[in-house]
C-alpha cells in the first residue's frame, strides 16, 4: 500500500488541517501518517488557541515516521513559526524526502493568523524550494508573489513568478474568486486552468488541506502531478457537493461521499 505523511497543525472540530488530511488520504486509498505542529483549539467559528509543538518533538516524530515506514509523498500545511519551519526542511532534506506538497497556509477563512508574520520569509527560503508544488490561495499567492491579484490574469502573472522565484509547480487556487473555482497550474514554464464549477455551499471548511492532501494522495499512487491535481480538484468538488452542514459558521467538508467512476474502483 502507497503511504503519505501530512506534516500538519491539528483542527479540534476535525474539519481541516490533520484531520482532513487523514480523511481525504483515506478515502484516496493511501496510507495516513502523521507529525503534528502545533495544537489548535478551533470550530467551525474560529481558532480559539494555538499550542505549538517544540522543535525537538516536531522533530521526533518526523524521525519515527521516516525511520520506519517511509512515505511516498509529503504534505505540509500550518506551520506557524520559523523554528519548526526550519526542522522540517532538515529533516525532508536529510530524508531526500519525495514528492513534497506545501500548502502555504496563513491565514485561516475565519480570520485567524496560522503563520507567523516573520516567519514567511523562512517559509520562502526554506520550504518552498523543496516542493514538487506549492498550493496559495489569492491571499497567500499575493504575499508569495509581492502583487495585487484582481483578475485572471493576475492570477497566471503570480503564479509564473512564485514558480520562477522557487523553483516548483505552483497551484494557485481560485476558490476565493466570485463566479467560479478554476484553479491556475503553471510548472516548467507552461500553465492552464483546472476548471471547476462553483457549488453553492458555505460549508468549505478545510477545502485547501484536503486539496493538497488529496494531491500528496495521488503523487504517492504514481500519477503524474497534472493528473493528481485533476484528481484531488475531483475529490474536493465530490466533497463540497456532499453538502453537509455541521456547526455554527463555515463548516466541515463530508468525506464518506459516493466515490465514483474510476475513484470507486481504485481505492476499494
Ligand atoms: N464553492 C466552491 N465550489 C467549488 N470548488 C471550490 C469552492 N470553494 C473552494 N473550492 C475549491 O477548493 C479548493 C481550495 O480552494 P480555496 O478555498 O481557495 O483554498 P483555501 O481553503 O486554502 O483558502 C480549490 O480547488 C477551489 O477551487
Ligand atoms: C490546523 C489548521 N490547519 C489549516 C487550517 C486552514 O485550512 P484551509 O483548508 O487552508 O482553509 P480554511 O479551512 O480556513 O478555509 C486551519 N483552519 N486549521
Amino acid at each position: 500500500m502507497r503511504t503519505a505523511l501530512s506534516i500538519a497543525g491539528s483542527d479540534s472540530c476535525g474539519g481541516a488541517g490533520i484531520q482532513a488530511d487523514l480523511k481525504t488520504m483515506t478515502m484516496n486509498g493511501v496510507y495516513a501518517m502523521t507529525a503534528v505542529t502545533a495544537l489548535t483549539a478551533q470550530n467551525t467559528t474560529g481558532v480559539r488557541a494555538i499550542q505549538e509543538a517544540t522543535p525537538e518533538f516536531l522533530g521526533q516524530q518526523i524521525d519515527a515516521v521516516f525511520e520506519d515506514i517511509f512515505p511516498d509523498a509529503v504534505k505540509i500545511g500550518m506551520v506557524s513559526a520559523s523554528e519548526l519551519i526550519r526542522v522540517i526542511a532538515k529533516k525532508l532534506r536529510d530524508y531526500e524526502a519525495k514528492h513534497i506538497v506545501v500548502d502555504p497556509v496563513m491565514v485561516a477563512t475565519s480570520g485567524s493568523v496560522l503563520l507567523k508574520t516573520d516567519a514567511v520569509e523562512t517559509l520562502e527560503k526554506e520550504l518552498l524550494p523543496l516542493a514538487e508544488v506549492v498550493t496559495p490561495n489569492i491571499p497567500e499567492a499575493e504575499i508569495l508573489s509581492g502583487m495585487a491579484i484582481k483578475t485572471k490574469e493576475d492570477m497566471l502573472a503570480a503564479a509564473e513568478k512564485i514558480s520562477k522565484t522557487y523553483g516548483c509547480a505552483v497551484l494557485l487556487k481560485g476558490g476565493h474568486s466570485i463566479n467560479d473555482a478554476n484553479d491556475y497550474f503553471y510548472a516548467n514554464g507552461e500553465g492552464h486552468w483546472f476548471e471547476g464549477k462553483r457549488i453553492e455551499n458555505p460549508n468549505t471548511h478545510g477545502t485547501g488541506c484536503t486539496l493538497s492532501s488529496a494531491i500528496a494522495s495521488n503523487l504517492a499512487k504514481g500519477y503524474e502531478l497534472p493528473k493528481a491535481v485533476k484528481r484531488a480538484k475531483d475529490y474536493i468538488s465530490g466533497a463540497l457537493g456532499a453538502m453537509l452542514d455541521l456547526g455554527k459558521g463555515s463548516g466541515p467538508m463530508k468525506h464518506a461521499f459516493d466515490l465514483t467512476g474510476e475513484f470507486a474502483k481504485e481505492v476499494r
